[in-house]
């Protein structure tokens, strides 16, 4: 039976009627990856992939009205920021300054980059921005069926060599999320006490990145992870995501799917911020399911630190030994190519290996 719907997935791409030079020339202009061609021995020797994704509840997530920084609440909002970093790594915020014709922009211009035949994709940007699927996957379940332009911000003046509107469109949004990003890494540092000013001295344009990810149709029954789990290695994210949804994270030792809000921006904390806060504020695990129905956009804008900044925490007892951004990148790299995945922020612990 589940070998039968997997041939059925892949006749359906086959149409008998048409000359070979007919469909040269539709392939030409699909602008999807060929995920069903490089991952057939992937998916022959497991047709569907039992995620467990019925059992997954829906919540909303701590929602934060930004406004109420600039009145007699402000300490109460700071609170609640540091408290939903705490016991989630995740909130969202409403009123929080990106104006919503400048996102409607974004995605717009992202469809039309994500639209282009497949071919054109990685001549676009510079050549290792565009990615997709799992070049190292070996089972299904690490898979991300999901394709992305992973763009540092310090290459901003060449993003694009032929497309202007979606450089000067990424440029504008990388400076609103910029102060964004650092008017609430501000808080959450003074919330603990901590230096308010240290994102505004390490974390600046150039060393920040955007990534665009478009979620494609997935035709394997059961459906496939749209990005397979995973903690993000910056200081915090700052995510603009559709009303499609798919977007689920750890808490209290089960996923529950992040019901999307389209006026709110969905940020969560990073490792780096758990090491900086000595594990104050949480870097929880989130992932994306794929859907057959609908494809999903989103853009994520990442506050990291130059190479060089250290990161440690200002308590007396630190949990994680101090560290520079780059050698954490580094560490992630190895384990990745190494043991298989990223292992993240326990290599880092006082007394660790
Ligand atoms: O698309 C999403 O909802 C999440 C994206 C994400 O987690 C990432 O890009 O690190
Ligand atoms: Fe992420």
């Amino acid at each position: 039976m589940a070998m039968d719907s997997f041939q059925t997935i892949f006749e359906a791409s086959a149409l008998p009627h048409q000359t070979a030079q007919a469909h040269e020339t539709l392939k030409k202009m699909d602008p999807n990856p060929p995920f069903m061609s490089t991952y057939k021995q992937l998916l022959k020797a497991q047709p569907s992939c039992n995620h467990d994704l019925a059992s997954v509840e829906e919540c909303e997530l701590p929602l934060i009205d930004l406004s109420l920084l600039y009145t007699e609440n402000a300490s109460r909002c700071k609170r609640e920021i540091a408290a939903a970093s705490q016991n989630w790594g995740f909130f969202q915020v409403v009123n929080h300054g990106i104006s919503s014709e400048l996102l409607h922009r974004i995605r717009s211009e992202q469809v039309k980059l994500f639209r282009q035949p497949f071919e054109n994709k990685c001549k676009d940007f510079s050549a290792d921005a565009y990615r997709w699927g799992t070049p190292t996957a070996t089972s299904l379940h690490q898979l991300s069926w999901s394709e992305a332009y992973h763009i540092p911000l310090c290459q901003s003046t060449d993003l694009s060599k032929h497309n202007t509107i979606i450089r000067l469109t990424i440029e504008e949004l990388a400076v609103s999320l910029s102060s964004l990003a650092h008017l609430l890494g501000g808080v959450l540092a003074e919330e603990l006490g901590g230096d308010g000013a240290y994102f505004e001295r390490n974390c600046n344009r150039e060393t920040c990145y955007l990534r665009l990810n478009r979620y494609p149709l997935c035709p394997v029954p059961g459906g496939l992870f749209g990005l397979v789990p995973h903690t993000d290695s910056d200081f915090l994210t700052i995510l603009c995501q559709d009303e499609v949804g798919g977007l689920q994270l750890m808490k209290d030792g089960r996923w529950i799917t992040v019901k999307p809000n389209p006026s709110a921006l969905v940020v969560n904390i990073g490792d780096l911020f758990q090491a900086w806060s000595n594990g104050m504020y949480k870097s929880v695990e989130h992932r994306v399911i794929s859907n057959e129905s609908e494809e999903r956009f989103s853009v994520a804008y990442f506050m990291c630190p130059s190479y060089d900044s250290m990161i440690e925490s200002e308590a007396e007892k630190s949990i994680y030994r101090r560290f520079s951004f780059r050698e954490y990148r580094q560490q992630v790299q190895e384990d990745v190519k190494m043991v298989g995945y990223k292992v993240g922020l326990s290599r880092f612990l006082v007394g660790g290996a």
